[in-house]
């Protein structure tokens, strides 16, 4: 059953994340893939997978993804933070993290988490999302 993942990348990240989809492309492909507006842009580019673009994280993209995982609409977040450089929007940036953790969504803000996530969701670790989708109206799948 196809997931909704989100994808972000801060702007020393983008190459990092760019790269990571595009050697799991094959696994990506399956699911329904969202991201904040420029992170998106970059993948579109690069690969042949089709990307929800939401805002851009400083204009409430951020807060966007944030507002599906709030509804328990997002089933795995990938979110590679740059850790050295301050955001302007980082209370929103902290805010979604905060409601992955209200939901109990997996999110990874490193590229080893986000490996290690992704050949999970490929061998089937996500499937009690399927219950989720299953009861929750409103959430297709
Ligand atoms: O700032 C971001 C996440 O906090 C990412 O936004 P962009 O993908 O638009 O650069």
């Amino acid at each position: 059953m196809p997931m909704n993942i989100a994808l972000i990348a801060h702007d020393r990240k983008k190459d990092e994340i760019v790269n990571f989809v595009t050697a799991y492309e094959s696994v990506f492909e399956q699911h329904r893939l969202y991201a904040t507006g420029t992170t998106g842009t970059r993948i579109m580019e690069k690969t042949k997978l089709n990307v929800h673009r939401f805002m851009s994280g400083p204009l409430g993209g951020d807060q966007q993804i944030g507002a599906m995982v709030a509804t328990n609409e997002m089933d795995l977040i990938i979110f590679l933070r740059d850790p050295l450089m301050a955001q302007p929007h980082e209370p929103d940036i902290i805010a979604l993290l905060r409601l992955c953790d209200v939901q109990g969504i997996p999110c990874a803000t490193n590229i080893a988490t986000a490996e290690i996530l992704v050949k999970a969701l490929d061998r089937g670790d996500f499937a009690w999302r399927e219950l989720v989708h299953k009861y929750k109206p409103g959430v297709d799948g």
